[in-house]
């Protein structure tokens, strides 16, 4: 049973996530998900990559609290995914559309999870100015979406997921609909702001190269039933630069995944 628990020294308490044994049985009979378990630490970079209808977007869902898991034992930073989703701000998403409001600014856009939080007008501009700047937007915080690229878009979503500071970001294939340079650019990003932020990402992706580049760990999925069929380790040091996705490790990890992809 593959499991993402780091080396005994780094175990803390609770996981950030703990599956134990889950599965997901829609309500039409289909087994989505099947006995899947996973532990995953605080601070980790997990990747999901797997083949369309291998159940990545389930597990997602199931862990944000959107959809029940039908069997098994699931916990989110040691309480159940609904009650971390209601009485929190712990957990957030970033998918593969934007998703930003057309009528409102960059800035009004990154506000957005703070309007119903007991947080003052100014320390709401605070903190969206703050992760507009890391996201490299502190010029374009009066823009409307659609004077925006891809690229900007997505910088815009990822700065809203990150202005309530989660302690676990959830990313559906962020990066997919954007051009190989963007998506690159904003790979490197990524891994620099989840090294100062120090958060937990779980990231979905079809793309192996984009999996080793950004990951620690990466949960193959395989499909019919879906499960995890290996946890590949990618245990080389961060920050990463451009050298690494031309290095051998780097094609080494990527074989690996590839191989077990064809299970
Ligand atoms: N609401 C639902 N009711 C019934 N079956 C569903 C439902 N949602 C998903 N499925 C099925 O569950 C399986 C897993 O779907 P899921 O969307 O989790 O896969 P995925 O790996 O995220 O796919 P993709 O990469 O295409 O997004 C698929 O066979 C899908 O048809």
């Amino acid at each position: 049973m593959p499991t993402l628990t780091k080396p005994k020294e780094h175990n803390r308490e609770r996981p950030v996530v703990f599956m134990e044994n889950v599965s997901k049985i829609y309500p039409n009979g289909k087994t989505a998900v099947q006995n899947v378990s996973l532990e995953i630490e605080e601070g980790e970079f997990i990747s999901f990559v797997g083949p369309s209808g291998c159940g990545k977007s389930t597990i997602f869902n199931m862990i944000s609290g959107i959809i029940e898991h039908s069997v098994g034992k699931l916990e989110i930073l040691g309480t159940t995914p609904t009650l971390a989703r209601q009485q929190s701000t712990d957990v957030s998403f970033v998918f593969q559309e934007p998703t930003l409001l057309p009528w409102r600014s960059v800035l009004d856009n990154v506000m957005l999870p703070l309007e119903f939080r007991n947080v003052t007008k100014q320390e709401k501009l605070e903190k969206a100015h703050h992760v507009l700047k890391m996201v490299g937007l502190s010029e374009y915080t009066k823009a409307l979406p659609r004077e925006l690229s891809g690229g900007m878009k997505m910088r815009v979503s990822i700065a809203r997921a990150l202005v309530s500071k989660p302690k676990l970001l959830l990313m559906d294939e962020p990066f997919g609909a954007l051009d190989e340079i963007t998506r690159q650019n904003l790979q490197s990003e990524l891994l620099r702001i989840w090294e100062t932020e120090k958060m937990t990402v779980l990231f979905i992706t079809h793309n192996v190269f984009e999996a080793v580049y950004l990951s620690t760990k990466i949960a193959v999925m395989t499909p019919s039933p879906g499960k995890v069929e290996s946890v590949v380790e990618v245990p080389l040091p961060f920050p990463r630069n451009e050298d690494f996705r031309t290095s051998h490790q780097f094609s080494d990890i990527a074989a690996k995944v590839s191989q077990d992809l064809k299970f």
